[in-house]
């Protein structure tokens, strides 16, 4: 599908979509406990879909209403065949939840998650007592419990999926579970996932980030849950009026644990307005200048952080690059491509990405199936001198299905 984004001033407000880093953990803790749950503000990005279809095959009863979703925990499998769709968060959450099961299970995908690395996932689980086995490194992956558990070390410099995963599924083991982490990366998203688990009833002890205990016996209770406003969409929308207008961004709160809220402090650095309100931020626009952040522990805030610089003067820079490799796209080359296009100069200088801020020029874009390149480069689109066509834009279902939607209800013609 081609989208088509006109120069354009914004001026509105939007409701920030639901957070699929959020419901994709909520789904996991309630098919893990025994009771019926109720999740409202899921959202029904194609993660969310993924995951629900997920806790379906491992026998959890999930009733899809209007605004919520009805889960009663499993009580027993139903399909031995998982499909994570898109989701890099669901193929390494749920691979330890499924090695918590005693029957043989497989694990597959679909598109860029055929290429993203699996292997790392295979040893700790082994150490733990379970059978894993990932395809060369990739998908399908095999695993067969029960989790007898022990110690377990993991390296966690590609990520932090995995863990998130060995923790949600470590109170399910026979004895009491130590996790080693070595060079653990997007930090926020391990408290995430204790905060959920804390929601419904069973705890780990962190110790730095670099151990974790999670005592045996311990059993989700079915929890009534509520989903957050998610910061990794909403940042494009805030950027979206530091750039090109004013906007208030409602259902997100700084006092969230989700990595992205960050985006607040590149805003406020390159120069522009914003305003924090219980419950929404607004943001306006001001003259703009070049910032320096660090996006080590953010990765996902890539995408809107290279949009906000491209409309700053100067030359930014971001840190962390190295983090971009294995996402739905390699982020750092699809984004050096696509803005190369619209006539912003991206270098790439060790794990720095420094980008020089311009004008924008019209261009056709390839989303390359990347839903954070496919809304980074519509938002920049907002400041162009022309037409920018995106195409393959129905990629942004993955997060965000709403997005184009609520970009035309804040567009007022002309810039
Ligand atoms: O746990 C999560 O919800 C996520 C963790 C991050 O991945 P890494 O931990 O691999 O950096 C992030 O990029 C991804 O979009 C969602
Ligand atoms: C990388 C992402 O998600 P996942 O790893 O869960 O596929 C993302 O949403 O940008």
């Amino acid at each position: 599908m081609k989208k088509e984004v006109r120069p354009s001033a914004i001026k509105g407000t939007i409701t920030a979509p639901a957070s699929k880093s959020m419901v994709q953990r909520a789904i996991a803790a309630a098919l893990l406990s025994h009771g019926k749950s109720i999740i409202t503000n899921p959202g029904n990005s194609n993660d969310c879909v993924a995951a629900i279809s997920i806790a379906r095959a491992l026998g959890a009863t999930v009733t899809v209403l209007p605004n919520s979703l009805e889960i009663i925990g499993t009580s027993g499998i139903t399909n031995n065949h998982l499909h994570c769709g898109e989701s890099g968060l669901s193929i390494r959450m749920f691979t330890p939840i499924a090695a918590s099961f005693s029957e043989e299970i497989s694990l597959m995908g679909e598109g860029s998650l055929t290429i993203r690395p699996m292997a790392t996932m295979e040893s700790p689980l082994q150490q733990l007592g379970a059978y894993c086995k990932t395809t060369h490194g990739l998908i399908p992956i095999v695993v067969k419990g029960p989790l007898h558990g022990g110690k377990a070390a993991l390296d966690g410099s590609l990520g932090s999926q995995i863990l998130t995963g060995l923790l949600m599924a470590a109170p399910r083991a026979k004895e009491d579970v130590t996790l080693q982490v070595k060079n653990l990366q997007s930090k926020p998203y391990i408290d995430l996932t204790l905060e959920v688990m804390k929601a419904f009833g069973v705890s780990a002890d962190n110790y730095n980030y670099e151990e974790f205990f999670i005592k045996a016996n311990q059993k989700y209770q079915p929890t009534n849950f509520n989903v957050e406003g998610d910061w990794s969409g909403a940042a494009f929308l805030l950027v979206a009026g530091a750039i090109a207008g004013r906007i208030r961004v409602e259902n997100i709160t700084t006092s969230s644990r989700q990595a992205d809220k960050a985006i607040m402090q590149a805003i406020m650095q390159a120069g522009a307005i914003v305003n924090e309100k219980s419950n929404a931020i607004e943001v306006c626009h001001a003259p703009l200048s070049s910032f320096s952040f660090d996006a080590t522990d953010c990765p996902d805030l890539f995408p809107p952080l290279v949009t906000l610089a491209a409309a700053c003067g100067g030359v930014s820079s971001i840190r962390g690059v190295g983090r971009l490799e294995h996402k739905e796209s390699n982020r750092s080359l699809a984004l050096q491509a696509e803005y190369k296009k619209m006539g912003i100069n991206i270098e790439v200088d060790g794990d720095t990405m420094l980008v020089t801020g311009g004008p924008i020029s019209a261009a056709t874009i390839d989303s390359h199936n990347d839903h954070r390149i496919a809304m980074a480069t519509a938002i920049s689109g907002l400041t162009a001198n022309g037409t920018v066509f995106i195409e393959g834009a129905e990629c942004v279902a993955k997060s965000y299905p709403a997005f184009f939607d609520d970009l035309n209800t804040i567009c007022k013609l002309p810039i």
